[in-house]
């Protein structure tokens, strides 16, 4: 398993890096902006889907300069591995009530979209009121679930990236930027 500080740091050198911090930057503030003028006035809930929300929901409640509530979700497919099975995980439910509560679901990326049509589906039996999401990341591909989240920062190739909550086994959540893993 790689996974040794000289190998995970052979994997970050030989990494591209496919969005850059002042592009990461400039995707949220056009998020930020998008869901300032939704959910301004509707006192929302943001629920942050961990681990991979983390540094995303971080970064983008910091630009919504109205009030607002955090609370997350903790929901997983993928573990450890660099490739998933399809049913998720579900390790951890929001303690806020949600009844009658505009939310904000955020991620790191858009995949396939299993994780975020899984969230959505629960939140729809929770009678909230309206339910928006939102993700750095969009993967290019032709893989989707036929859903599509309100608010996306950028699009990326269809390649194993890492960075800004994404993971590699585990490892480079903490990173400003999006990476691509060497000839994924
Ligand atoms: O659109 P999908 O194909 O469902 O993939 C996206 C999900 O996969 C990752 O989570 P993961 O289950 O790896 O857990 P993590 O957030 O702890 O990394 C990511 O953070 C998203 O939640
Ligand atoms: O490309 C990815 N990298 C890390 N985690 C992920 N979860 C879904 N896709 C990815």
């Amino acid at each position: 398993m790689t996974n040794t500080i000289t190998d995970l740091n052979t994997i970050l050198d030989e990494a591209d890096c496919l969005v850059d911090e002042a592009e990461l930057n400039a995707a949220l503030d056009k998020m930020a902006t998008q869901i300032t003028a939704d959910l301004a006035d509707k006192l929302p809930l943001v629920l942050c889907v961990m681990n991979g929300g983390l540094v995303p929901t971080a970064a983008l409640i910091q630009r919504l300069n109205f009030p607002l509530e955090l609370d997350y979700i903790h929901a997983t497919r993928y573990g450890m591995e660099t490739e998933g099975s399809v049913s998720l995980n579900w390790l951890c439910y929001p303690q806020t009530s949600l009844k009658d509560r505009h939310i904000l679901v955020v991620d790191d990326i858009f995949d396939q979209g299993h994780t975020l049509q899984a969230i959505n589906k629960w939140l729809e039996e929770q009678e909230t009121t309206s339910v928006y999401t939102a993700t750095v990341i969009n993967k290019l591909h032709d893989r989707k679930t036929d859903m599509t989240p309100d608010y996306i920062g950028t699009d990326v190739a269809d390649r194993f990236l890492f960075g800004y909550g994404m993971d590699y086994k585990g490892f480079f959540r903490n990173l400003k930027g999006i990476y691509a893993i060497k000839n994924s």
